[in-house]
């Protein structure tokens, strides 16, 4: 179990980590999900003792990494696949890695059967691609069989077999009881892979809550709506406690009750409808809109949360999320 409490990281006048607070549980996958710039490398960073908080604290099974008699055996962490030595083969390299912890030859061939990288053991890495340099930092990291690990940006540019690669090993890591903090800064990889989400901006903490909740919290459904009798039938789903906003051409937009309610309620009052299309936000629509307002570059055409909505839709997502 990761702890932190309180974390707060500021290099001169940027606040990198804004009194962070969160759990990772061992058992899952929790996805550490933020846009460029939100903190997650500076957390993991504080996590593994090479950045020092500000303030606050991270503390693996309740003591700092510093503090922890075998390190490497406890927690493993890849943070950049492009640091490993270019001129010293894979094997060489974790092969000093295993000697310099007390680790045996044995555990060195397993992790890299584990990893595939078997066959280019002999092979310097400085010619590998980043899914081979990726694969060797993994590796790397799972050389002290730890039972807490830690993944930053492990798909990053990988190909699609690479990515199912990563996935299939974080669940498995994860369903052997070890504690896995994965980040990324897409949604769509994380909806695929974690069990549990922690979702930061501008260093600060946006949403703590399962995956299945935050796929309920995110369903929020608008129904598309044509009518001839549009007005008349606005008035009555308002009174229902409805928003109706205009759409394209002669379209209704209904949110706040289903679409069954609508077809209810015009069926009640003999209003003839066209059409009655229930659409779902997608869940990258609902991780834009919770972290829009916090992206440190927010693309063109990407709008950015209003304070009011980012408010309203951290309140609804930051719960304590039991893990399952
Ligand atoms: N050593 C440093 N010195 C100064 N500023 C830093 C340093 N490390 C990080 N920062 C700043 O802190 C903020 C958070 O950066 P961090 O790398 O932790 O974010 P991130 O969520 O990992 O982003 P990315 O997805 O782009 O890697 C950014 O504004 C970054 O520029």
């Amino acid at each position: 179990m990761i702890e932190i409490r309180g974390l707060t990281k500021r290099y001169g006048d940027v606040t990198a980590v804004d009194g962070l607070s969160f759990d990772v549980r061992p058992g899952v996958v929790t996805g550490f999900l933020g846009p460029n710039g939100a903190g997650k490398t500076s957390t993991m960073r504080m996590i593994l003792g090479l950045d020092r908080p500000t303030s606050g604290s991270a503390t693996i099974g309740g003591r700092r990494y510093a503090d922890l008699p075998t390190p490497l055996r406890e927690v493993g962490a890849l943070l950049d696949a492009h640091a490993v030595h270019p001129y010293r083969s894979a094997g060489k390299h974790l092969l000093a890695l295993a000697r310099g912890n007390g680790i045996g030859r044995r555990r060195v061939d397993e992790v890299l059967g584990l990893v595939g990288l078997a066959d280019v053991a002999g092979r310097r890495p400085g010619g590998f691609s980043l899914g081979m340099k990726q694969r060797l930092g993994i590796a790397a990291a799972l050389l002290g069989d730890p039972g807490v690990v830690l993944l930053d940006e492990p798909v990053n540019g990988l190909d699609p077999e690479g990515i199912r690669w990563i996935r299939s090993l974080t669940r498995d890591l994860a369903s052997e009881g070890r504690t896995v903090l994965l980040s990324s800064h897409l949604m769509s990889e994380m909806a695929l892979t974690a069990d549990h989400l922690v979702v930061v901006g501008r260093g600060r903490l946006l949403a703590d809550t399962g995956l299945d909740a935050f796929v309920r919290s995110a369903a929020r459904e608008t129904v598309v709506v044509r009518t001839p009798g549009a007005r008349p039938l606005a008035a009555l789903l308002e009174e229902a406690g409805a928003t109706v906003r205009p759409g394209a051409g002669d379209e209704l937009l209904v949110t706040g009750v289903s679409g069954a309610t609508v077809g209810d309620v015009a069926g009640a009052h003999g209003i003839v409808l066209h059409e009655l299309t229930p659409q779902r936000a997608s869940l990258e629509e609902a991780y834009l809109e919770l972290t829009g307002g916090s992206a440190d570059f927010a693309s063109a055409g990407a709008r950015p949360a209003t304070p009011a909505e980012t408010q309203a839709t951290t309140a609804s997502m930051t719960t304590s999320g039991a893990a399952r």
